[in-house]
């Protein structure tokens, strides 16, 4: 890894307008993501978990400028892309691709697959005509697909096949940085594991970066080298894979972490001190102060006034919780929980079954 960032995102905020007066005023805005800054180093895989609406998507989309930021920049190769003007910003789009979460809908389904890996070398110009098909049967190839498979329609697919084809697609423009958001969401849970080993194949091979968007911190655990914890549009913690689950500091890191459920049929309730309590505040109106303090089981009247900003001791370990060192923390029993994800449990539950029954058959 080199020390230069494939993608930076400084001070960016995204606030959106819902609702308008009568001139056309901003009455009421989502402050989906507030005051954001990261660091995304060639050849990482960088993950950004919290629960559904703290912001994960839009911050997705900021980085690849497809939305416009209300303040603060975002940087691809050093370069500021939220000062391009959309034609120079649609030569610099085949450098960062988005895979979504579902395969159905981000395929059209009236083209082939051969056509739909094919659409970027035509968008960017990267290859004559005359080479598109041969570089189309290296790409499926690069996936675990059959060039055979190249003159069929997406229906003619399974899930995980879709997804395949969406990263050939995603691969076909040569990016250094693919945003993967919820991408392997939709998928049974042996289909996840393949999809998510192929792109730690891939990353191994290309050398490409990863934003991995994902609510799931069991999911992310194994293929993160760093975590970027959100809440309500602001980071509370930053740190790399194994801080964040061996040393979880912010309230927030905690409570998400405590909440992974240890095996498939049973849940451990976590600790008082572990749980948020209530429901998440309105992002049109957030709590003032630490956005977590109407939720916190630390909280205290200071939270109410201090500013939301990531601190990092020296290993680079970063949360924004002033008082993270102060606070009586439960022991999370996460030896118990780490990578322990329900569903992977009753699958291996599953397996073992099948192996007892055949052990019992003569
Ligand atoms: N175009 C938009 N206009 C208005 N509000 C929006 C828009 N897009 C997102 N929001 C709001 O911004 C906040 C953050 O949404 P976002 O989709 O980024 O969250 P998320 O963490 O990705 O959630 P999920 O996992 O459910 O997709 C939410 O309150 C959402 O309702």
């Amino acid at each position: 890894m080199t020390d230069k960032p494939i993608l930076e995102v400084q001070d960016l905020s995204c606030h959106f307008v819902v609702k308008r007066d009568l001139l056309g005023r901003a009455k009421a805005r989502v402050q989906a993501v507030d005051d954001v800054s990261l660091r995304l180093m060639p050849g990482e895989t960088l993950a950004v978990v919290g629960e559904s609406g703290c912001g994960k998507s839009t911050l997705g989309r900021l980085m690849m400028r497809l939305i416009e930021p209300t303040t603060g920049q975002v940087f691809l190769d050093g370069e500021d892309i939220t000062a391009l003007s959309h034609a120079e910003l649609r030569a610099r789009r085949r450098h960062v691709q988005l895979i979504f979460q579902d395969p159905y809908a981000s395929l059209n389904p009236r083209m082939t697959i051969a056509e739909t890996i094919a659409e970027p070398l035509k968008l960017y110009n990267i290859l004559p005509a005359s080479k598109r098909r041969a570089r189309v049967n290296e790409l499926l190839k690069l996936v675990g697909l059959r060039p055979e498979q190249a003159n069929r329609y997406p229906n003619e697919f399974s899930g995980g096949q879709r997804q395949r084809v969406v990263i050939a697609r995603a691969l076909a423009s040569e990016p250094k940085a693919i945003v993967c958001d919820e991408a392997v969401s939709a998928l049974d849970v042996s289909i996840q594991s393949q999809i998510l080993n192929l792109l730690k194949d891939l990353q191994a091979r290309l050398g490409l970066a990863f934003i991995f968007i994902s609510h799931d911190l069991s999911v992310v655990k194994h293929i993160s080298d760093r975590i970027a914890v959100m809440y309500l549009g602001k980071l509370v913690e930053l740190g790399t894979a194994e801080q964040i689950f061996a040393e979880p500091r912010h309230p927030y890191t905690r409570a998400l972490l405590s909440s992974i459920p240890v095996a498939a049929a049973r849940t451990v309730r976590p600790p008082a001190t572990e749980r948020l309590e209530g429901d998440l505040p309105s992002p049109i109106a957030p709590p003032s102060g630490c956005r977590l303090h109407t939720r916190c089981p630390h909280a205290r009247e200071d939270c109410k006034s201090v500013p939301m900003v990531l601190e990092a001791t020296e290993d680079g370990h970063a949360n924004a919780c002033p008082f993270w060192r102060e606070l009586p923390l439960a022991d999370l029993g996460l030896s118990g929980r780490e990578g322990r994800d329900p569903r992977l449990e009753a699958l291996f539950a599953a397996f073992e079954r099948f192996a007892e029954q055949g052990r019992a058959t003569p």
